[in-house]
């Protein structure tokens, strides 16, 4: 039928053009000359309106803005630049991380005794943020820090000197000609939906029929879990919806304080010390979570100083000697110790009493899921291969291992036996994955040039740039208009040179009819 149509309609153009041809070459001698006129004239005018419609639509040359987001963490605070195509804003996918820095040193919370520094701690990367944003943009970049579970326990131990922190770093980060806009803890229902959102905004999901995926962030005070649900959600708490891009979510999300895996390492050895010592004397424990070899005299008070392991009595000044003995079987028993199974006020637990609806979907685990488990390169493995892999890992001689990884900081070295047991025990015990859905669980760092955290969700909800609704899109992209508009010229053109053929053959004729 298309076909057929445009035939007939190039046949009538071709006979409106021939008519018009002859009649000009009969009447007219100087007939040649005209046409050449004619036709030069329709092709310039052609292209001057193709080149005006293509030069009035081209998107303006890309001017970028930016955006800071520091994430105070427990263990350590990195500082991330976003940057995004200005007119795009509010388009799904637009803003990228343009750059990462690690602040030199522990966390700002570590600063609790000396709250002066802390601000100063973040100069070395803040100074780089500076660098790396054009100067006529600074004024207009917003800034944030976010201070997660390191900060939340500093206000549950010593609220003023976790007010005198922030105070020291909002001072110091107003030093910056940055847009400054606050300095805050916020809390793990923010932490976890933010780092959700982060991830699905990176995946583009928010557009895709495919649905969104979970989010697991393993930090090392806390561990979130965020994912959509279609159960009925128990408790209030545990429930988040959003709208976004013309979507509704409704996301079950929960913060386990006290269970990031260095906290959650600590649990674990007071729970071992406790059920073996009563606290006096010499202390030695033997840990299946630590490899046959280690030994390090370690501070009682560096495993009981922080709220997740406070015990009331007297200051515990003694040592322990920390002793590795590498039992994978004995230290995943250890580990499943510190997660409380016992009870459940709802129809389902994860843990501790807490409601959680059954894993749906796929997940994306990042922060030390990731780290732990990219270094014992269990990425790929099932469930029960992991398990296998672990059991190896675990009895490997410490000596070994610290030749065979000379990089490597020995802190992390000597505790992956327990966080890679730990992330395991987590995830099955825990948050009940099986065997048959470990396989829909990623672990992931980066998506795209963007590492997956709660930070870039966290900017985007506070500068707007996730509409509710879907925003109006032009019919065709730009490229599709120009692509569109070329092939539609070039068949006008076409069609006044097979006009001109189809015109000299019927004059020549109609010029031998005459004769
Ligand atoms: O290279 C690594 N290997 C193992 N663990 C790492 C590595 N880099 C960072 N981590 C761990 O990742 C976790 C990051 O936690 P973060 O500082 O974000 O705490 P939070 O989110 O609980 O406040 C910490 O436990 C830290 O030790
Ligand atoms: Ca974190």
């Amino acid at each position: 039928m298309g076909l057929h149509y445009l035939n007939f309609k190039q046949l009538t153009l071709i006979h409106l053009f021939s008519l018009f041809f002859l009649e000009i070459k009969v009447k007219n001698p100087w007939h040649r000359r005209q046409i050449i006129i004619v036709t030069v004239i329709i092709a310039v005018g052609i292209i001057i309106m193709v080149s005006i419609g293509v030069v009035q639509n081209k998107p303006l040359h890309q001017k970028y803005k930016y955006g800071i987001v520091l994430d105070a963490g427990s263990s350590h605070t990195s500082v991330y630049v976003y940057e995004w195509p200005a007119e795009k804003e509010n388009n799904t996918g637009m803003v990228q991380q343009k750059h990462a820095c690690n602040v030199k040193g522990k966390g700002i919370s570590s600063y609790s005794g000396t709250p002066d520094k802390a601000g100063v701690s973040l100069k070395e990367c803040m100074d780089e943020a500076k660098m790396t944003i054009p100067k006529h943009r600074h004024h207009e970049t917003p800034v944030y820090l976010g201070a997660t579970a390191g900060m939340r326990l500093l206000k549950m131990d010593d609220d003023t000197a976790s007010e005198k922190v922030l105070k020291s770093v909002e001072n110091f980060l107003q030093t910056y000609p940055f847009s400054y806009r606050g300095a805050r803890i916020i809390t793990g229902q923010e932490e976890g939906a933010f780092g959700w959102i982060t991830v699905n905004y990176l995946s583009n999901n928010f557009r895709k029929a495919s649905g969104t995926m979970g989010a697991l962030d393993l930090g090392g005070a806390s561990t979130q879990i965020t994912f959509v649900s279609g159960k009925k959600l128990e408790s209030p708490d545990n429930s988040i919806n959003f709208r976004l891009y013309g979507n509704d979510y409704h996301l079950y999300t929960h913060s386990f304080l006290c269970y990031g895996k260095d906290q959650g390492l600590k649990l674990s050895i007071k729970q071992q010390i406790q059920s073996k010592h009563d606290m006096t004397g010499n202390i030695t424990l033997e840990d299946p979570c630590f490899n046959p070899g280690y030994s390090v005299i370690k501070s009682l008070q560096s495993v009981f100083d922080s709220p997740c392991t406070k015990v009331n009595g007297p200051r515990i000044e003694n040592y322990f000697t920390h002793i590795g003995i590498g039992n994978w079987h004995k230290c995943h028993k250890a580990v499943k110790m510190v997660f409380n199974n016992t009870y459940c006020h709802y129809s389902r637990c994860s843990f501790n009493n807490v409601f959680q609806p059954t894993v749906e979907g796929r997940f994306g685990a990042f922060s030390a899921y990731f780290f732990v488990m990219n270094f014992l390169n269990l990425t790929t493995y099932s469930l029960d291969e992991a398990k296998e892999k672990m059991a190896e890992y675990c009895t490997t001689n410490w000596d070994t291992l610290k030749k065979n990884h000379p990089n490597v900081k020995e802190k992390f070295l000597g505790e992956y036996c327990f966080s890679g047991t730990y992330i395991l025990t987590l995830l099955e015990d825990g948050y009940k994955f099986t065997s048959d859905n470990w396989k829909n669980i990623d672990f992931i760092k980066k998506i795209g040039d963007s590492e997956a955290g709660w930070t870039l969700g966290y900017m985007l909800n506070l500068t707007n740039m996730i509409p509710a609704e879907a925003p109006d899109t032009p019919l065709l992209p730009y490229g599709g208009y120009v692509t569109l508009m070329f092939f539609l010229s070039l068949l006008i053109f076409v069609c006044f040179i097979i006009g001109y053929i189809f015109f000299r053959r019927k004059s020549g004729a109609a010029h031998k009819d005459i004769i």
